[in-house]
This record gives C-alpha cells, sequence and structure tokens, in this order.
C-alpha cells in the first residue's frame, strides 16, 4: 500500500520523461538536453562562498553541502540535469585510503599502491561505507523534481592510476610499468576498483540517481591494445553489473579517439566523446548504434559569442544525425570560466534544438 506522503518505489519515475533520460535512450526529445562537466565548482562565486572555510573532501561528505552545491548549477544555468557533487577520490576515502585533493593539483594518495600487501589493505566497498552518499542523493532527489540527477564513479584504470602514481600523472608510468610488470597484480588491482565504483554507482542509483556516468578520463593514455586487453574488461564489470538498475550509462574519457568502438561496447547506453572528434565521427566509431555526449571544447568558452555561438548551433546540427544527443562539453568547465557565457549556451542550446 502506498499513501501519498510515502516515497514511491521508483525513485526514478518523476524523470523518465526528461529530456536526458530520453535522449539516453534514444527516443525524441523537445529539444537538445544540455548539462556541463564540473557545473558545479570554481567557476561559481556561490560555489566558492560555500567553499571557502571547508576542505573538498569535508565538502563531498557533508549531505546540505553535497545538496547546495549540487543545485546551484541547476538554479542558475537552468541545465537539464544535476551532476552529484563528489569526486572520484571520494569512494576509495571511504574504504579508508589515506589521500587528500590539493587545490591546483588534483588527489594525492599518501601511500601509494604498487604491491601485493598494498592491495591486501584495499577493502571492498559496501553501502555502509557510504551513508552520507545516500541521504545526499536522496535530500537531492527530493529538491530536483522532474530534473534528473546523474551519478558518477571513476573508471578502474583512472582510479589506479592515481592509486599507483600517487597523485597526478603526465605519462602514467608506474602504471604502465605495473600493467606489463605484473598483470596478475593489474588485473586484481583493477578487479577491486570495479567492485568500489560498481558499488559507488549502485548506490547512488537505488538511492535515485536517474542516470550514471563512469569517468575514464585518462584512457586516452593508453592504445587500443592496452585498453581492450587490461582495462576494458574491468570497466565492463562496472557497466555490466549497474545494467539491472534500468538507469542509463554513459560512458566518457578524454583523448580516446581510437578507443571510442571498445569503450560504448564495454556497456555504455551514452558515449561521451572529447572535442578532438567531431560528433559524427564518433558517433559513426561508436558503431552508430549510440546516443552521444559531447562536446564542445571547453576552452571556446573564452572566445567571442558570435564564434562560440556559431560552433554551439553546429554541434547541435551534428547531434540530430545521431540516434540521440546530450550535449556537453568535451571535458570539464575551466575554473576560470565566466558563467553567464554557460547560462548563453544553456539558452542557445535549447533555442536551436527546439522542435
Ligand atoms: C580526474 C577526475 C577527478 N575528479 C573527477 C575526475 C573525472 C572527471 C575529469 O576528468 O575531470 C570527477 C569530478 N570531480 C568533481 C566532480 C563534480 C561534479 C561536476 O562535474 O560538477 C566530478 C564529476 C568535483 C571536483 N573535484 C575537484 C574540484 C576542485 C576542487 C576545489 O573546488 O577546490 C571539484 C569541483 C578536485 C579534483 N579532483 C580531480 C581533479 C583532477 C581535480 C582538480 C584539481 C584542481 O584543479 O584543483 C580528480
Amino acid at each position: 500500500m502506498t499513501s501519498p506522503s510515502t516515497p514511491t518505489l521508483d525513485p526514478h519515475r518523476a524523470t523518465s520523461d526528461s529530456t536526458l533520460v530520453r535522449a539516453a535512450r534514444q527516443l525524441p526529445t523537445t529539444h537538445t538536453p544540455v548539462w556541463f562537466m564540473r557545473q558545479a565548482g570554481r567557476s561559481l562565486p556561490e560555489y566558492r562562498e560555500v567553499r571557502r572555510d571547508v576542505p573538498m573532501l569535508t565538502a563531498c561528505r557533508t549531505p546540505e553541502l553535497v545538496t547546495e552545491i549540487t543545485l546551484q548549477p541547476v538554479r542558475r544555468h537552468g541545465v537539464d540535469a544535476a551532476i552529484f557533487f563528489s569526486d572520484i577520490v571520494v569512494p576509495l576515502m571511504a574504504v579508508g585510503v589515506d589521500l587528500d585533493i590539493v587545490a591546483g593539483t588534483g588527489p594525492v594518495i599518501a601511500e601509494p599502491i604498487r604491491t601485493r600487501a598494498d592491495l591486501d589493505r584495499l577493502p571492498e566497498l559496501t553501502p555502509e561505507h557510504v551513508p552520507d552518499i545516500a541521504e545526499s542523493v536522496r535530500l537531492l532527489v527530493g529538491e530536483l523534481g522532474h530534473t534528473p540527477l546523474i551519478g558518477f564513479a571513476g573508471a578502474p584504470f583512472t582510479l589506479a592510476s592515481y592509486l599507483v602514481e600517487g597523485g597526478p600523472s603526465k605519462n602514467h608510468e608506474r602504471t604502465k610499468a605495473l600493467m606489463h610488470g605484473d598483470p596478475q597484480l593489474w588485473s586484481d588491482l583493477c578487479a577491486r576498483l570495479a567492485q568500489i565504483s560498481g558499488a559507488f554507482l549502485r548506490v547512488q542509483a537505488e538511492a535515485g540517481a536517474s542516470a550514471v556516468q563512469l569517468f575514464d578520463s585518462w584512457a586516452g593514455h593508453l592504445s587500443r591494445a592496452d585498453y581492450l586487453r587490461h582495462v576494458e574488461p574491468h570497466s565492463r564489470t562496472v557497466l555490466e553489473g549497474v545494467g539491472d538498475l534500468g538507469v542509463p550509462r554513459i560512458h566518457f574519457g578524454v583523448g580516446t579517439g581510437e578507443l571510442l568502438p571498445a569503450m560504448a561496447d564495454a556497456g555504455a547506453d551514452v558515449i561521451g566523446i572529447d572535442y578532438r572528434v567531431s560528433l559524427a565521427d564518433g558517433a559513426q566509431r561508436a558503431g552508430g548504434r549510440y546516443a552521444v555526449q559531447g562536446n564542445l571544447d571547453p576552452a571556446l568558452l573564452f572566445a567571442p559569442w558570435e564564434p562560440l555561438a556559431a560552433r554551439v548551433r553546429e554541434i547541435v546540427d551534428e547531434g540530430r544525425e545521431a540516434p540521440g544527443h546530450i550535449f556537453n562539453l568535451g571535458h570539464g568547465v575551466l575554473p576560470d570560466t565566466d558563467p553567464t557565457v554557460l547560462t548563453r549556451v544553456v539558452e542557445l542550446v535549447h533555442e536551436h534544438s527546439a522542435r
């Protein structure tokens, strides 16, 4: 029995008709949905205000702050989706990895994982590790109404790179050395990370996130052969592991032109395309079977309005040729971006794509 005050059994019902979910499912939409990676963050003065005295990871674990920060870009820009405010290292922190996020640098790991004994100290993730995440999602879904919330996690390779290198890396040399020098340890590490990412996505989707995105930001540093042999099986475990939840799965990486077919086939519904490959080429490389997300160069947001607007219209037009299109940037919003430009881009995407 349900009464009006009991939560609906299907937390995704309110957003099942949203443009984001429909585009991901390759259904017709009234306009092209748009959101931006890193839409919450330093480009917004209201974000800098909330974060003034609060460290990044404290903010990520405080449901009231996660809710406020996630809602800020939705209120300001009128985007068609919210992305959960968190970080790819939050589930690692939750299982006990000693790490910090250093402003201007990124995640830094106190004791990198390089040996079997190191891996043995990395536990699996259970919902009990992240009650605050479920709580934040529930608060957000209540506030967002018909606007979908996108949950996310880091993919095994990108997480492994931070853990093995101990921090951000340009060349991923220790990571690749481990991959090739001890393939069994590499595979066991990625299997553990796949469990952690998959469980983190599950917590978010079960609490009400309407879509999930797997970020394999650094996968573009791999050859296709290495990606297929050493990485794809683990990303597939994550994506297929949440297939039963019925929420669209977006798979994104940077510099992945050569990997798009493999990344799409790893179990995604939507393939993220960065700005190096045209949407049309990207959709075709993914076999023409997948919805696409992208792909405005975030640096173009610094260009004068006319050339920027022309590029936005072009991307909207190219997206019409794909089975489904979600407008986004090719990578995250840069911290110095003028937020009023982002709002104008949202308005233009809506206006130019209205049908
Ligand atoms: C590689 C990666 C990380 N984190 C993430 C990725 C994958 C996406 C990508 O490729 O950009 C994912 C992420 N991190 C953050 C989000 C929030 C949601 C959103 O997109 O709005 C998301 C989706 C918040 C954040 N995560 C971080 C910030 C900046 C911290 C701050 O505001 O002080 C934010 C808003 C910190 C972070 N965390 C990480 C980096 C590289 C940085 C930037 C370091 C810096 O430039 O200061 C690791």
